[in-house]
């Protein structure tokens, strides 16, 4: 497959080893789909038939839309574990609490590793092994740890994992550790683990597995895919999601770029990306109109996957928003804490990161920005239980909590 560079075009070949993720300029890599040969129609009952296959890899939520993703690479370098195809729910509480007429809950939640990075993972780790690689790496608050680990473990490959020695959610790291990985603990953040890996992966024969690497992206297209097709193909008016390393921003962007230009969808949902405030260095971005991102030195929030100053992906973000004209918003910590409760009570429950998105559905309602006539899908990125330290902050919990004794 061919990547060109985001900021000069540059072409670059991804069908051989080292991988690369960035141009000699700076920029990242994105993929370029060919869909010349693509009869949409066609495609589109595949997708249905597909879904209902089980047990193989195409009923995977992701390799079902292979085509559209990762084309050329052989089926037996597969690393799969039938993610995706998580649930879509619409939830009258939630509604009521983001004040708006529609809502829909795309749970990613329940991807097998208990985060939306396996909808990216799985492609990333199959395209290394199909380049040959056996060392898979990334710095991670721990779901893309999490993630990378599993696959790793499912296709007997080694996973080396950067983590920042605080403010990072302990059972996440504990998942990682217990599907086999070996944990480097570093002071710093997320930003300065990918410095590392930007420098060393390489000489350590290491392919790396974060956001910078276009296969993820290409990957965590499917999850706007799946969310089109479970809605038939006629997407709300408003798709919402928390940013961080702004890595699914950039991706559902490209994935309704792609739905579009196949004529699979006939008008493109604005998106709105929504950070914590104390980690929202491309929020102030785009609110102060600047044209480049200045990064955040001490990022700090309770939603503890969103502690990143520095992402990435925010040139690609920042295109989506002006393709789908997107805005974005901070909620505070308190905020996201008051729309996890909701989310946690509706039953679906969600990590703190995610209902940042329901947390920012409802202020930018509550602004005006977003019509309460309007419909809305948020993206829910992460499972109750990734984050359980927060949980212990729901003040009723000791009231619930009975000691008793128990007569035989
Ligand atoms: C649960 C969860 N939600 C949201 C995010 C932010 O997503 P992104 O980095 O793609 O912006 C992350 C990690 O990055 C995460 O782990
Ligand atoms: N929250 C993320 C941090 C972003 O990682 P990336 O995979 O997008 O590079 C995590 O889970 O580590």
């Amino acid at each position: 497959m061919i990547a060109s560079c985001i900021i000069c075009n540059s072409p670059y070949s991804m069908d051989t080893s080292p991988m690369r993720y960035s141009c000699e300029c700076g920029g990242l890599l994105q993929l370029v789909q060919d869909f010349s040969g693509i009869d949409a129609d066609q495609l589109k009952r595949c997708f249905y038939e597909r879904r209902a296959l089980r047990h193989t890899i195409s009923a995977s939520g992701v390799w079902r839309y292979k085509e559209l993703i990762a084309p050329k690479l052989p089926e037996d370098h597969i690393v799969t574990r039938n993610e995706g195809n998580t649930g879509l729910y619409e939830t009258e509480s939630v509604r009521q609490f983001a004040g708006i007429r529609r809502l829909w809950l795309k749970a990613q939640s329940e991807n097998p590793s208990g985060s939306f990075k396996d909808n990216g993972m799985t492609v990333a780790i199959s395209h290394g092994r199909s380049l040959g690689y056996r060392g898979f790496a990334c710095t991670s608050t721990g779901n893309t740890s999490s993630s990378l680990s599993m696959y790793a473990a499912t296709g007997g490959l080694a996973s080396l994992i950067l983590v920042p020695d605080r403010d990072v959610a302990l059972n996440k790291v504990l998942q990682t550790l217990a599907y086999g990985a070996q944990v480097r603990t570093f002071t710093g953040t997320y930003d300065d683990g990918i410095r590392w890996l930007d420098n060393h992966a390489e000489t350590e024969g290491l392919y790396v597995c974060n956001s910078i690497n276009p296969f993820r992206i290409e990957g965590q297209k499917s999850i706007l895919f799946e969310l089109a097709q479970d809605m038939d193909w006629s997407l709300p008016d408003w798709i919402v999601l928390p940013g961080g390393a702004l890595s699914n921003a950039s991706a559902l962007g490209k994935g309704l770029h792609d739905l579009y230009e196949l004529g699979f969808i006939s008008k493109l949902p604005r998106v709105a990306v929504i950070q914590a405030e104390g980690a929202s260095p491309f929020h102030r971005m785009i609110a102060n109109g600047n044209v480049s991102l200045t990064p955040e030195q001490k990022p700090s929030t309770v939603a503890s996957a969103l502690n990143i100053g520095n992402p990435p992906s925010w040139r690609k973000a920042r295109d989506v928003l002006q393709l789908t004209n997107g805005v974005t918003a901070a909620v505070t910590d308190e905020e996201i804490m008051q729309a996890k409760l909701h989310i946690d009570r509706s039953g679906i429950g969600a990590e703190p990161a995610s209902a940042a998105a329901v947390a920012g559905l409802r202020k930018l309602v509550r602004d005006g920005t977003i019509h309460r006539d309007e419909t809305a899908a948020c993206i829910l990125t992460g499972h109750i239980l990734k984050d359980s330290d927060s949980l212990r902050s729901y003040r009723d919990i000791p009231d619930r909590i009975q000691q008793v004794q128990l007569a035989n």
